[in-house]
């Protein structure tokens, strides 16, 4: 490991607060992100050297703002795993969903997957060719970095519809996003800071009811 890399997972571990086992699958993660980045552009490289503080720790600090054990977790637009194949590090025993409509990232996800040990459930598509049809409900629906929040809403409409908790990280424009979304939606949510970036929030959506 590269002195940056060490000192950067030994930053993270003060957020990620886990078993051996499940620091072994993240381990994992990142080695399989390693392996698959020297061919393909799975995260920025400039990133990789803080691949714990700004993917895995970013990730795992989802984990609080989200119901004990839930069942179903759904993440959109997963891309290197980020926060899905996390999760499913964190949570062996929630059924995790990646939608994931790039097929080669999907390919990086499902074998990053199976070399975890975490059996994520991968789907190679668009999240609107999956939610709401072969997913139809969770406990939690998550997306980083996949589009505007009102987007996202309607990516994730018919999960919150039915009693799913939104996750959502955003950065610096946070307020702008909630304000272009609540002008086509109606919704509750709370803004939560980010242990990662003082600048970022996660915006949290605990009640849809639906388009304006
Ligand atoms: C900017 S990346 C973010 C990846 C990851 N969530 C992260 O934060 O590192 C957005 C990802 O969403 C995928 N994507 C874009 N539109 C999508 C859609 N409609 N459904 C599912 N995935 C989508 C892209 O292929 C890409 O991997």
């Amino acid at each position: 490991m590269t002195p940056d890399r060490t000192a950067d997972r030994a930053a993270a571990r003060k957020v990620i607060n886990v078993s051996r086992e499940t620091l072994a699958r993240l381990d994992q993660l990142v080695f399989m992100l390693d392996r698959w980045q020297a061919t393909m552009n799975l995260v920025a490289p400039a990133s990789l050297p803080f691949v714990w503080t700004r993917h895995v720790a970013d990730s795992f600090q989802l984990l609080a703002l989200a119901p004990t054990k839930p069942d179903v977790w759904v993440d959109l637009g997963s891309g290197a795993g980020f926060p899905g194949l996390v999760v499913a590090a964190a949570l062996p025993g929630t059924s995790v969903h990646l939608v994931e409509s790039n097929v080669k990232k999907a390919a990086f996800l499902r074998e990053a997957s199976r070399a975890m040990g975490v059996g994520a459930v991968i789907h190679a598509a668009r999240a609107d060719a999956v939610v709401g049809k072969a997913i139809e409900t969770a406990d939690i629906v998550s997306a980083r970095a996949l589009s505007s929040l009102s987007e996202l809403l309607g990516h994730a409409s018919p999960l919150l519809k039915t009693g799913a908790v939104g996750l959502f990280p955003k950065g610096r424009e946070v307020e702008a996003e909630l304000t272009a979304a609540r002008e086509c939606w109606r919704f509750n949510a709370s803004l939560h800071p980010s242990l990662t970036d003082a600048e970022a929030r996660i915006v949290r959506i605990d009640g849809f009811d639906g388009p304006r």
